[in-house]
This record gives C-alpha cells, structure tokens and sequence, in this order.
C-alpha cells in the first residue's frame, strides 16, 4: 500500500528537506552583486561597501557582514532551465510514479524567478511543463481510457468498467453542459507546444500489468482562503461571474491533506494539462480582478495526481477493487514573494495582502522549526499547522508523507541582499528538517513459483548440491605388517588415515553446513508457507467476499434481465402497434392521395362544363338579344310609321299651322352652323373649296321627302316613344361609309345624352348633303332637333307646384302655358289615341328600364 511507513516498530528512514539554491541574473550587468557562488553548494552574501541601501525612497540600514551558505545545490545564473530540471525535479516524477508523494516548492522574494523556475514560457519550460512532460513519455503506452478511474470527492478514486467510462465520454461529448465538472474546453485548447522541452525522459519503473491515468487540480491560497482555480464558473442572476468561493481544507482516510470539492481535471497529454493550467492562470487573473488582488500575491498549488491500478490476470480490465488502486501526488507550489511589508511600500488592501503572505510563510517557517526541534530533542510538541492554510495544507508532506524539495530563488541586486538574507536563513533552516521517507508502492502481483535457495558452493567455488560425495577416500589395501621394521607400510597406513580423517571432517563440515543451509531454508520456506497460507487464507476471504459480491451481481443481473425480457416484450408490443400504425398511416395517406387527385379530376371536369355551359348560354343570350333587337327594331319602325301617319292627320287635318310639334320642338336654334364631324371622313369632310352656308334655317319636317342618311350609332336607346320625327330615312346605317354620304342629300344625326333629371334627351342634328368639287361630300348642319322623355308621375307633384307657383304670374304666361298644355294634351291624346296599344306601358317599360 502506498505512503506506509516501513515498519511499526523499526524507526523510520528519513530524508532532509532538500533545497536548492537558485541565482538569478542581474537586472542590470553593471550593478553589484551581493551573491557569490563558491561552489556547487556554497555562496556568500556581501553586503557591499555601502552598508546603506534604499528602496522605495526609504534608507535601510544593513545590519549583516558576509555570510556564507551551504545548500544541498546551487545553480548560478547560467543554469539551464533543462539542467535545473534533471537536478531537481526528475526524480519527484520518478517518486510519482512509484506511488511517492512529492512537494515541489518555489522561495524568494518578488523578481527573484519562482515562476520563472515554476512555470517558465513556451520558449523556456520550467518544472511544470517538463514533470508534465515526463510523465507523459512514461505512461503513454500504459495510460488508460478517459473517464475509467473516477475521482470519488474524497481525494481517493475508483474504477469504473470500460463500457461505463466510454458512455461518459459520449455523454459528456455530446452533453457537455450537464456534465460541467471536467471544462471540455480544455480539450480544444490543448494547443500549446514547448519548443525547448525535448525531455523524452522515461520512467523505468512503470509497471506493464498496471493502468494509468493523470489528473490535475490547481487552487490557489490568497489573503489564507484556498479557492479552487478550474471549477465552475456560477454566475449572478445578471449572468456576470460570482466572486469566486473558498474552498475547506479535510484530511483523507490516508491522511492525507486535500482541498475538499476541488475540481480535478482528467488529462491525457501535456499539452492538454498545461492548457488547464492555462485555463487556472486566467481564471486567477479574473478573480484578482473581482478580489482587487495583485497576481504575485497569492500562492499557487498545481497537484498532479497519478493514478495506478493494476489489470486483472487476463491483462484486459483494470482489478475494480479499491485498495489496489493507488494515488500519488506532486504538488508544484509557487510561493508568493517574501519581502517585508515595509519592502511593499504599500497600504489599504496591499498591506492586509502582504501581512497575509507574511504570516503565512512565518507559520511555515515557525512549523519548521517546531519540527526541527521535535526531531533534535526527541519531542512530540505540537506543530501548529492549522494556523496558516498554507502549512495546513502541506501537513501531509511534512508528516512523512511525500519527499519535500525547495528552490530558493535568490535576487543578486545589492538591494535584495537584506531581502536574500531572510530567505537564506529561512532556507537553511528548512533543511535541516527531516521527513520521513515514504514507501514505494508495491502493486499487486499473481503468486508466482517458489524459487529455491542457489545451491550451497565448495570450498571450491563449485556446487556439489547436485552430486554430494560422503566417501572417505581409496578403500584400505590389504595391509599385511610382517616387520616392525617395515618403514613403508605403517607410515603409509597412517598417512592414508590422516587423509580419511581430513575428508571425514570435511564431510562433517559439509554436512553441518548443509544442515544450516537447509534448515535456514526450511524455516523460509517455512515462513513463506506461513506468509502463502496468509496470502491463501486472505484471498479465500476475498474470494467468499467475492462470491458473495458474486451472488449478489448474479442475483442484481437475473432482476436486470427479468426486467429486460419484460421491457423487450413491452420493446415488441410497442414496435408490432408502431407497425400497424405507420401501415395505416400510409394507407390512409394513399387514400388521400387518390382522393385528392379524384378531386382535381373532378375539378378539371367541372371547369371545363362550367367553359362549356357558360360558352353556350352567352352564345344563346347574344341570339335572343339579337332577336329582341331585331324584333324592337321592326316595331319602332311600325310605330314610326304610324306616328308619320298621325302626323300627317294632325297637320291635313285642321292643326295650327306654324306651331311646332311638341315631338320636334326645337329648344335651341342653332346660331352657328355645325361645319365638321370629326368621326366621318370621307378624304375631304368638312373642308371643301368654301364653306356651304345655309341660305335658310329650314325645318326638318319641311324635307320630309328628301333622300336622308340616318346615322344612328349603335350604342343609340331606342325609346320607342310614340312621337318621332317626321323623317323617313333611307338608309339607317351605325357607321356611315363615304359612300352612304354620296348617295344620300340628307344627313340625319342621333345623339343621346342624360339631361339634368336623369330622362334621355335625344337630339337629331340634321345636315344637308354637298358635292364638292373635288369628288367629294360635304355635310353642313343646319338644325337639332332636341326629344326629351318626362314621366308622368314623377313630374306630376312637380308639375302641380309648378302649376301653384305660375298662378301668381302673368297672363301672357297663363296663355301661353295653356297653350302648351293644350298641345301637350293633343300628344297625350296622341299617345293614348293611337289604337290605346301599349305605348304608354312601352313608355313606362322604358323607363324602368
Ligand atoms: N533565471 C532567469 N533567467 C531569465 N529571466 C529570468 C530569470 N528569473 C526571472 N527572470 C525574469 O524575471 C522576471 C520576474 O520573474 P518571475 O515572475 O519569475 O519572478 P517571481 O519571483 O515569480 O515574482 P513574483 O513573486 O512577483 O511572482 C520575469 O520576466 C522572468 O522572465
């Protein structure tokens, strides 16, 4: 398991807080410099020849002589950002992967390069984007899906199937905005590229059999509240974004520090975890201006989180349990600058900023120290890491939970050297802290074969494990002493028998050497019997645990699919009516379509009847006018006639001569004569060689027998009143020809008009035909006669008060108005006289008409 101590009962190794030194270049080349690098440990901070030095128009004093300082390395000016990388950081990735915890922390003062160190720019990469980068060259051909280990908002994770991992891929592809929690923006802003990073290092103790997986979280501490730098955004009802919330700080089940409810962004490239940072950066920027905050005054806390988990024997799935998974962490911690209030110069919000930053980095230091002295004298004294949420935060490292390493970012401007020296006795301070050293993570692996012990050596250097020779020597020859003065055979039996007794030990030797070998490998095998029975006896609890979990799954998937059979069946019942439905719908839809075109059909037909019908009762109606007209015609000309006739009783038979008929009563007598109609041309019209001028105004019933053109246009009324003139065309035409002028002498014009009480008013201009010299016919006009309808019973009323109002007037008027009515009286006469037919009814007709 990860971040266990080595042992209960052994003391823990520990590390130092390492800290490395960093110089900065000078801001300019000509100025003094009050840092001097002796050695790749060692520098000296001289405070000048002028022991007065003033910033911000204020005079210090300074009050210390050289100082020399040792740190665990120190990097001049010249250090590459690469090179401060290999030095410092690769091995915290090395730590990450390997389960460790890391801190990786920048100091100084303001301009001394803590985010230059940090963070760097695209052209010069500092620790976050190299650590980044690493990690990624090392886990890439182990990483796992997207979305297949999910943070559980206790600062552990578990792992989800990958069927479950890939719907929340869709899910949050296609419905990012009910998925908020990981900002997909990040995704297509991973565009970043770091031009000089080149780092390509690889991690060697990645684990094959195991899964990765990389998150990030970025929170930031200002004025000691922790906010969280890629959450949501929430907006105010005006949709503006909302001052952003502090976050609370809570202890895991590992104890392990953690922001709770920090948002903790999946990443799959550098790229795309530099572009969250980026997204942090300016979400930072934002809040500082809701805040009123200044950037360098807040701390900064990027956590990359690595997370392993091993896959089951088959190699295809990741093992779900939860205490196989492990989480390690390396938080890359830029520091706010250091300096004294009086440094900043400022007041109001700036000095609660700068007390803030100060008390912070006070409570660290003051923990530091606490922990330094627990660990010289042997003491367990409280350290107040609760104080600040900075220390509180760190807690975890510090208790030997993860490796601590600091960069000390120094400032060589002899203007910083009062500044340089807090920071130097800070940071060696600091690193006389010892930190427990945490465990590697050890990942589970299947029970593999027992190997023996190697095989005991000789004497030798060689192995007789295999072989053993127990014999003493040669066999004893037959030894026969048959003189005590045999030199040659005693000795030799006693030399033979020294040489037995030597192998008769070294065999001894061997055999108590194999008894120790064996009985040292019989209590481990022993004892690995014991730790396998262990191991066998847990993995039968974890395997009943399983079975159970089993059963329970079995029990959960026969439910499941009791109830999926029931939704198939409902899915089929649903999908037969679907069916039926869309069988009827487009049954019903070729019905209307028929029925539509049965209906245009119809409607085709019908038009061409209605042509039909319509074509044949207007040629009919035209028929029928045609003969009304014809039969009209034929009647008024009979009823001319008979007027003609009347007329001529009436003027033979004993009428005043010289009156004029009521019929032809000529209202105005033309003072000019009329010398061209416009309309009628005959090629010479009008305009003859000299006007033709009436001799006499001659009435038109005195030339009742000369030759009359009668030209009546056609949209002439008939009005087949009994009293017409006296005149007998000889010919009526609608339009007149030149040659109906030549062949008549007279020319007789009707024209009708509307008089003032809406009756018709006819008027017969007459003319008198002439022959030019030139061939031509000239028509001079020489009398109109005005014909006027009256209704009887509408002019009645009028007539009476007309009759009332002329009583008053004179009798040449009384006589002359009953000599009218006299006459218009003989008309009436007339008009009832002439065989009582139905002229009056044809008079009214007309009227109504
Ligand atoms: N070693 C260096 N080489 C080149 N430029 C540097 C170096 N260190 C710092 N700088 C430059 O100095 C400027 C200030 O550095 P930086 O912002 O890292 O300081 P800081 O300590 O983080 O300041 P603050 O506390 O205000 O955040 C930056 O423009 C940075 O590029």
């Amino acid at each position: 398991m990860p971040r266990k101590l080595n042992s209960r009962h052994i003391t823990p190794v520990t590390d130092p807080v390492e800290v490395c030194a960093r110089i900065r270049n000078k801001s300019n080349n000509k100025e003094e410099s009050c840092i001097k690098v002796i050695n790749d440990t060692t520098i000296h901070l001289t405070p000048g020849d002028s022991k007065l030095f003033m910033v911000n128009n204020i005079y210090f004093l300074s009050s210390y002589q050289q100082t020399e300082c040792q740190f665990s390395r120190v990097f001049d000016s010249n250090v590459s950002q690469k090179r401060l990388f290999d030095c410092v950081a690769q091995t915290m990735v090395d730590d990450l992967v390997r389960g460790k915890n890391g801190l990786l922390f920048t100091y100084g003062v303001t301009s001394s390069g803590k985010t230059y160190t940090m963070t760097g720019s695209l052209e010069e990469p500092g620790f976050l984007p190299r650590c980044l980068d690493m990690l990624f060259n090392s886990i890439t051909a182990v990483q796992a899906s997207k979305y297949v280990f999910v943070p559980d908002g206790m600062n552990g994770f578990h792992v989800q199937s990958e069927a479950d991992a890939l719907l929340e891929k869709q899910e949050r592809d296609i419905l990012p905005q009910l998925t908020p929690k990981t900002p997909n923006k990040i995704e297509s802003a991973a565009t970043f590229s770091f031009r000089n990073i080149n780092v390509h290092y690889k991690e060697k103790n990645i684990n094959p059999e195991c899964r990765y997986s990389v998150f990030v979280s970025y929170v930031e501490i200002y004025n000691d509240y922790v906010y969280d730098l890629l959450g949501d955004v929430q907006l105010d009802p005006f949709n503006r974004p909302k001052p952003p919330q502090s976050k609370r700080l809570r202890e895991d089940k590992n104890k392990n520090m953690f922001v709770y409810g920090v948002s903790q962004v999946e990443v799959a490239s550098t790229e795309e975890a530099f572009a969250a940072f980026q997204q942090g950066q300016e979400r930072r920027r934002i809040a500082h201006t809701q805040l009123n905050a200044e950037s360098s005054r807040s701390h900064s806390i990027l956590n990359i989180r690595l997370v392993q988990a091993p896959l089951d024997p088959l190699g295809e799935d990741l093992l779900q349990e939860r205490s196989l998974i492990c989480a390690s962490q390396l938080s890359l911690v830029d520091l706010a600058g250091s300096e004294r209030m009086a440094r900043t110069g400022a007041g109001g919000e700036r000095s609660r900023e700068a007390g803030n930053i100060n008390s912070s980095l006070m409570t660290l230091r003051r923990c530091l120290e606490q922990l330094r002295e627990n660990q010289k004298n042997g003491s367990s004294d409280m350290v107040k890491y609760r104080n600040s949420k900075l220390t509180h935060l760190f807690k975890s490292y510090f208790e030997g939970h993860g490796k601590v390493k600091m960069v000390v970012c120094l400032n060589p401007n002899m203007a910083e050297y009062d500044e340089n020296i807090h920071v130097v006795q800070f940071a060696e301070m600091a690193q006389q802290v010892e930190v427990a050293r945490s465990e590697d993570f050890k990942s589970f692996t299947p029970p593999t074969t027992l190997h023996p012990s190697p095989p005991p050596q000789t004497d030798d250097g060689e192995s007789d494990w295999e072989s053993p020779d127990y014999s003493l020597g040669q066999p004893f020859p037959n030894l026969e002493v048959m003189d005590y003065a045999d030199n040659e055979t005693v000795p030799g039996l006693i030399s033979m028998l020294e040489h037995r007794i030597g192998r008769m030990n070294a065999i001894k030797k061997r055999v108590s050497r194999y008894g120790e070998i064996f009985r040292s490998n019989l209590s481990s095998c022993t004892q690995h019997e014991q730790s396998v029975q262990q191991q066998l006896k847990d993995c039968e609890a974890d395997l009943a645990n399983k079975t159970k979990e089993l059963n329970k799954l079995d029990r959960q998937v026969k439910k499941l699919e009791s109830k999926n059979q029931v939704l198939t069946r409902t899915t089929q019942v649903f999908e037969k009516e679907k069916k039926q439905l869309q069988d009827q719908l487009s049954d019903a839809e070729a019905m209307l379509k028929s029925s539509q075109s049965d209906s245009r059909r119809l409607e085709m037909k019908m038009k061409g009847a209605v042509a039909n019908t319509k074509a044949h009762v207007e040629k009919e109606c035209e028929k029928r006018v045609r003969t009304v007209q014809t039969e009209m015609q034929e009647k008024m000309w009979v009823k001319d006639e008979r007027l003609r006739q009347l007329k001529n009783i009436i003027s033979t038979g004993g009428g005043r001569e010289g009156r004029p008929t009521a019929a032809r009563r000529c209202q105005t007598p033309l003072k000019q004569p009329i010398s061209s109609v416009s309309s009628v041309s005959t090629g010479c019209w009008g305009i003859g060689p000299g006007p033709p001028v009436a001799t006499k105004h001659r009435r038109s019933c005195s030339a009742s027998h000369s030759n009359w053109l009668a030209h009546l246009p056609s949209s002439t009324v008939q009005t087949e009143t009994i009293l017409q003139p006296a005149i007998r065309p000889n010919k009526v035409v609608n339009v007149p020809s030149p040659k109906d002028v030549a062949g008549a002498s007279k020319y007789l014009l009707t024209h009708q008009r509307e008089d003032g009480t809406g009756e018709i008013e006819t008027q017969l201009v007459k003319g008198e035909v002439f022959h030019t010299r030139s061939g031509g016919q000239q028509v001079q006009f020489v009398d109109i006669e005005t014909l006027k309808q009256h209704d009887p019973q509408k002019n009645e009323k009028k007539s009476i008060t007309s009759r009332r109002k002329r009583r008053s007037e004179t009798s040449i008027e009384e006589a002359s108005v009953d000599e009218q009515s006299s006459w218009t009286d003989v008309e009436t006469r007339c008009a009832y006289g002439i065989g009582n037919t139905n002229n009056v009814a044809a008079v009214t007709n007309k009227r109504k008409k």
